[in-house]
């Protein structure tokens, strides 16, 4: 009778201990599951950041945006939205200075819809000007002034956090672009074991300027051209260099003054294509400190007309580039240092938009022949055929073959030759965000790329519950068995007695 009851007794005990035992994994489930939806739940809070990338030929705007949590995570910060500002860059402004500032206008006002009201106090602006303002700051320095205060003045109205319009540097440009670039293919700031990982060069052809921008495979001669950085814990021995005159509109102004010019006020141009006759005023071409050679020219306004030579227009092209004086190991042209061009390259801006043209920027890169092939092609064809089979605009249409031809010439003399041809890939996004200075320029301003690598837990927070969950049961099990064992063995002890 006694041990019957006993058992009985034995069995609620044992009831009752599962019970605990399954209440106390729900507990602990709740506990865990509870923190971790709730942070999922939580809605991301996003920065914003803005630039306005004020070009020779026009002025653009870039709204970033990043999670407030993650600033020096890698590869978080994204363009959400641009716009293109209407009509011609900023220095074209200098005869309407306060319409400079005014110009911007409709892109302020979309900035100003797609940031959350909330956000706008603590949204920096930033405003870049490129080889335009440094060609007419080289000509006017006080109109150049001018100019800045008044896109200064009228982004200052705007409720954003004004954080000042600068001139830029053509290597900071050149390196600006470069860490675009690498941040958004995720070169820099992965924790690659073994050493750093590759990069990839930056190409960016502007109106003005150009740059070339890499981490050489050797060292770097000219100090002028060198930058060391650290990111992210690893440190980058850095090429760049940026051609004024030598972006894609100033160096057909190169070009066209190298041309003949008869008296009657005409320019005949191998470049453009046979049959296109464009007008234009003579200040229009030697307005500019690239052409600011003396010309004996009377009349106000020339002639160009289309001849479509394509190797006439090769050897034109070849003559506005100096190959005479070099006096480092290796040079491209007009006496610039330049180490050989080592790994791939990202190019972008005006290479990207001349090369889609002449649809030559497939994900599988082309060789140099095909490219050649493509342009020359296009440039034998009459300009009345040309007209009737594209419906881009005629500025860009008529400059095609001159800029296709340019393109070519420019990177053969970076030393870009059939062999490594397939290094360079035209791009005009990364992931959805525009290639150039912009981006790598406000990261840098907002101090958002640590030169150090930051500290990362090991598992992200959800996992490292998981773990913390899944070991707590184990233990609690591992405890209760060892709880049952012992008291089974007291009972049967008892029992023995
Ligand atoms: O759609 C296009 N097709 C061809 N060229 C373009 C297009 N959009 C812009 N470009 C060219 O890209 C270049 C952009 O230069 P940008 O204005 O940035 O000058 P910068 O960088 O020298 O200051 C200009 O030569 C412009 O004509
Ligand atoms: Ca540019």
């Amino acid at each position: 009778m006694v041990g019957a009851r006993q058992e009985i007794k034995l069995k609620k005990y044992r009831y009752l201990i599962a019970l605990v035992i399954i209440l106390m994994v729900v507990g602990v489930l709740v506990l865990v599951t509870i923190p971790v939806v709730q942070n999922r739940s939580l809605p991301k809070k996003l920065k914003y950041g803005i630039v306005l990338d004020a070009g020779s030929s026009h002025t653009a705007l870039y709204i970033y945006s990043w999670p407030a949590e993650k600033v020096n995570d890698t590869g978080i910060v994204t363009e959400v939205d641009s716009c293109k500002v209407k009509g011609p860059g900023i220095s074209s402004y200098w005869n309407d200075i306060e319409q400079a500032g005014k110009s911007l206008k409709v892109c302020l006002d979309k900035a100003k819809e797609r940031v959350p009201e909330k956000q706008q106090y603590v949204t920096p602006v930033y405003l870049g000007a490129t080889a335009g303002m440094r060609l007419l700051r080289s000509q006017n320095q006080a109109l150049a002034e001018q100019l800045m205060k008044s896109v200064q003045e009228f982004i200052k109205t705007y409720p954003f956090n004004f954080q000042g319009a600068q001139i830029i540097t053509g290597q900071e440009e050149g390196v600006f672009g470069w860490i675009t670039v690498n941040y958004l293919m995720e070169n820099i700031g992965k924790d690659n074991a073994g050493g750093n990982p590759e990069t990839e060069g930056a190409l960016d052809l502007g109106g003005a300027s150009t740059q070339i921008t890499f981490v050489p495979g050797e060292k770097i001669e000219s100090e002028e051209s060198a930058l060391k950085m650290r990111l992210y814990g690893k440190s980058y021995n850095i090429y760049t260099h940026s051609y004024l005159c030598y972006g894609k509109d100033q160096a057909l102004k190169l070009l066209l003054e190298k041309l003949d010019i008869t008296d009657n006020g005409t320019i005949l141009n191998p470049c453009f294509n046979k049959g296109y006759i464009r007008t234009i005023n003579v200040t229009e071409l030697f307005n500019s400190p690239c052409t600011s050679a003396q010309h004996n020219i009377i009349q106000q306004m020339v002639r160009i007309i289309g001849t479509g030579n394509f190797d006439q227009c090769d050897r034109y092209i070849r003559s506005i580039f100096n190959f005479s004086v070099c006096t480092w190991s290796s040079c491209s042209f007009n006496g610039v240092y330049q180490p050989k061009v080592h790994g791939k390259f990202g190019a972008f801006s005006a290479y990207y938009f001349v090369m889609d043209f002449f649809n030559l920027t497939s994900e599988k890169p082309y060789d140099l022949s095909t490219a050649q092939q493509r342009v020359k092609a296009f440039c034998l064809k009459p300009w009345a055929e040309v007209k009737n089979s594209f419906s881009t605009n005629e500025k860009y249409l008529s400059e095609n073959c001159f800029a296709g031809q340019y393109i070519l010439s420019l990177l053969q003399n970076y030393n870009f030759t059939s062999s490594n041809w397939k290094t360079i890939m035209f791009l005009r996004k990364i992931k959805g965000t525009n290639a150039g200075w912009t981006l790598g320029y406000m990261m840098n301003l907002t101090n958002m790329i640590p030169a150090e690598q930051p500290y990362t837990k090991p598992l992200t927070n959800a996992s490292y519950l998981t773990v913390m969950v899944i070991f707590s049961i184990f233990v609690f099990f591992l405890l209760l068995i060892g709880f049952l064992i012992f008291k089974k063995k007291i009972f049967k002890a008892q029992d023995k007695f």
